[in-house]
């Protein structure tokens, strides 16, 4: 392939490149620059107004970009080369995002700006890309940063969208054209380059990967010298374990407070759990002082409290003796007396007057970030909200990066998950990399453990692929569960296509995007027998769907969470970015539809879908923020808050769906408040009022509508395996 100048009249060439992901197109860049050999003649400059890039990663990566490029020459090849990586490896990911299509989180803009002030968004379009308005949102952008928009400038903006739509016929020759034939004037971007322009020095650069000694961070190019490092020390990126080549002895180290790993002395982020160590601060039910050591250590009489307990259908004031990670004795009047003296000095005696005392709850939809998005959350934090929330069990989806589609990111999360204290499971998911297309091993997945198999994030059209997983998953005994929203009846998704998206232009996701997928999957679901759950189900004609589904016998369970039924697209004007969620909130009719659901039982599982993301994500505009909320330290309080103050339900049945009925789709043994069960218990007062405060959140995030609402149902202790795991 002949090397082609890509420059304006005068042989400069400014590109900007920017993500709607930043961190992972620089961490892409990095790497594949790393791996190429780099030549030709066209001078990149990275010039950065930090726009698009949300985490600290995305400014570490940028730096190392911007490095990489500094004085370097590309040819065309490696650039297409590069540009192509990223793509492809951020369509992969696309889940997370829920951008139908491939959209968002794959598309990447680069920016290419000419010495004369002409330049150019070039949008890479991504693989599988099958909406069309988001490139006129952004091609939007690039009209209103013309000075004078003219007729020309508009047919430009035609053709460039045409041609988008055809990515493979785009040539270089084509973007050289356009680079240097539009007018638009980019605000705020710095003039890089001296007046009078000369010949780039061509200086070599070190490769990423250099000599034998040491493992380089593929994001920021920091050392990492540890040979067991999993993680950078600089930026908290997962260094690339094919690399592993070192031999330098560090003499001092720092040993994470988190997880134990020992880093070297200059270590700001953990190699073992990718924490930042300075900043971690130990939960307080974790610190190890003496009256903790003594807490973890004894046995536990829970005195007085009012056990409300589904599985063995326990709804009384009794007390509970736990030893030895297990319900030792339940009875009346149990008394610290009644052991020897060396036992009863060592019991904690939890007075529960006036408490409910029940089975630890079971959050068995939780998106824990780790690995991928640990500037979100982590195991560690998710796990910590989960407890602050009441939850015992928690199963995680698979829309992490990599996605978990392999044993190995399995067994990753399954390990970090043994060291919080709480049980977390870990779901797989139906296809590679989530592309909807290719199934994973499901075989060797279950054989490691996966909870079920679920896209969450993206809905499974392919109805051959739908029906083979689901077919193999009965051969399993394992449950698929799928996110419901079908892209040709979404304008844009997180808000329901109604009166606030009329009232906001925005477009909005329609109800018929679920409704036309919940149909499809109760009748697979009745065909081949497979045990199906709909995910967080937001429409009422859904909720009847699912019920008519029942009827006919169907193994098929739905999930509501506690915003679908707490508000309704109105919150969208009062809560912003936090009320934006896929699927969306919807109208009072479908809140009540699914609240007659969870009477009824055609819901049987309550899940949080705690989705957190950053708050730098959350305060872009409501059209690019990441969809999706926090739940689990509210979880419980809104439950009792929307379902039993009201008179909907019981308690009883609310611990029901929030325990039992989890549990038991994903195959668990349900915890109860039996003699002989596994000691996981909740402990709150039912009526006792707190105010969600941001600061209180034991998660990274705090993207959550609830923030200032006072709510009944504080939880007091969570116990976890015998084990005193948070308290209030
Ligand atoms: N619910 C959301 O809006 N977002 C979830 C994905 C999902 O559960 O669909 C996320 O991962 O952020
Ligand atoms: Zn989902």
């Amino acid at each position: 392939m002949g090397k082609v100048k890509v420059t304006s009249k005068n042989n400069q060439v400014k590109v900007q490149i920017r993500s709607s992901n930043g961190e992972q197109l620089n961490q892409n860049m990095a790497a594949y620059l790393s791996s190429v050999n780099v030549e030709g003649f066209l001078p990149f400059y990275i010039v950065t107004n930090s726009e698009g890039f949300t985490a600290e990663y995305g400014a570490a990566g940028f730096e190392t970009a911007k490095d990489f490029f500094k004085n370097r020459v590309i040819d065309q090849n490696t650039f297409y080369n590069f540009i192509d990586s990223s793509v492809k490896a951020l369509s992969g990911m696309s889940a997370y995002n829920m951008e139908y299509g491939n959209v968002l989180v794959s598309l990447d803009t680069v920016l290419v700006e000419s010495r004369t002030g002409r330049a150019m968004y070039l949008y890479y379009p991504v693989y599988g890309y099958n909406n069309g308005n988001f490139f006129n949102t952004f091609l939007g952008d690039v009209v209103s940063n013309m000075t004078t928009p003219s007729a020309t400038d508009v047919s430009y903006i035609e053709r460039l969208n045409d041609m988008l739509r055809h990515p493979d016929s785009m040539s270089w020759d084509t973007l050289k054209e356009y680079a240097d034939s539009v007018k638009v004037i980019i605000p705020n971007v710095p003039q890089m380059h001296p007046a009078s322009y000369s010949e780039p020095v061509i200086t070599p650069v070190q490769p990423i990967n250099s000599g034998n000694a040491g493992k380089t961070c593929p994001v920021c190019g920091t050392y990492n010298a540890l040979a067991d490092a999993v993680f950078c020390s600089n930026c908290g990126n997962r260094l690339n374990l094919d690399d592993i080549n070192v031999s330098i002895v560090e003499t001092e180290y720092k040993t994470c407070p988190a997880c134990g790993f020992v880093n070297s002395p200059d270590s700001v982020f953990c190699a073992g759990c990718g924490i930042k160590m300075d900043e971690y601060k130990m939960p307080e039910d974790k610190q190890e002082t003496d009256e903790k050591k003594e807490i973890q250590n004894t046995s536990i009489l829970i005195k007085n409290g009012r056990v409300v307990d589904p599985v063995s259908g326990t709804d009384e004031v009794i007390d509970v003796f736990i030893k030895n990670n297990v319900i030792e004795e339940i009875g009346h009047d149990i008394n610290a007396a009644d052991f020897n003296s060396e036992e009863s000095d060592n019991i904690k005696i939890i007075n529960a007057d006036g408490m409910i005392v029940a089975p630890g709850l079971v959050d068995t939809h939780v998106h824990f970030r780790d690995p991928g998005f640990t500037y979100k959350e982590d195991i560690i934090t998710g796990a910590s909200a989960a407890a602050r929330g009441g939850f015992t069990t928690v199963v995680c989806m698979a829309n992490t990066k990599p996605v978990v589609d392999n044993v190995e990111t399995l067994r990753y999360i399954q390990e970090k998950g043994e060291t919080t204290g709480i049980h977390v499971m870990q779901t797989a998911t139906v296809t590679k990399e989530l592309n909807g297309t290719e199934l994973v091993d499901m075989e060797a997945l279950a054989d490691a453990g996966a909870a079920g198999f679920t896209d969450d994030g993206i809905p499974i059209m392919d109805e051959h692929v739908l029906v083979t997983a689901m077919k193999k998953a009965v051969e399993l005994d394992l449950p698929i569960s799928l996110h419901e929203e079908d892209p040709e009846f979404i304008i844009r998704p997180g808000v329901n296509q109604g009166k606030v998206s009329d009232q906001l232009g925005y477009g909005g996701a329609s109800a018929t995007a679920e409704d036309v997928m919940v149909a499809r999957d109760c009748m697979l679901a009745l065909n081949t027998g497979a045990s199906v759950c709909i995910q967080h189900i937001s429409s009422g004609n859904s909720v009847e769907l699912v019920r008519l589904a029942k009827k006919l016998g169907a193994d098929i369970h739905a999930e509501a969470t506690p915003h679908h039924f707490t508000l309704t697209e109105d919150a969208v004007l009062k809560y912003g970015t936090n009320a934006r969620m896929n699927p969306p909130l919807r109208t009072e009719n479908d809140r009540e539809k699914i609240i007659e659901g969870i009477k009824d039982g055609t819901i049987d599982m309550i899940v949080t879908d705690h989705a957190p993301h950053s708050e730098e994500e959350k305060a872009k505009p409501l059209e690019n923020a990441p969809s999706g909320i926090t739940g689990l330290e509210t979880s419980l309080a809104l439950g009792i808050k929307s379902l039993v103050e009201p008179g909907h339900i019981s308690l009883m049945k609310l611990i029901e769906l929030m325990s039992k009925n989890p549990a038991e789709f994903y195959r668990m043994v349900p915890g109860s408040i039996t003699k002989g069960a596994s000691a996981d218990i909740v402990i709150f007062g039912e009526k006792d009022l707190w105010t969600v405060n941001r600061e209180d959140f034991a998660s990274k995030a705090c993207n959550s509508p609830f923030i200032g609402w006072e709510l009944p149902g504080k939880v007091h202790y969570t116990i976890c395996s015998g084990k005193i795991i948070y308290q209030a």
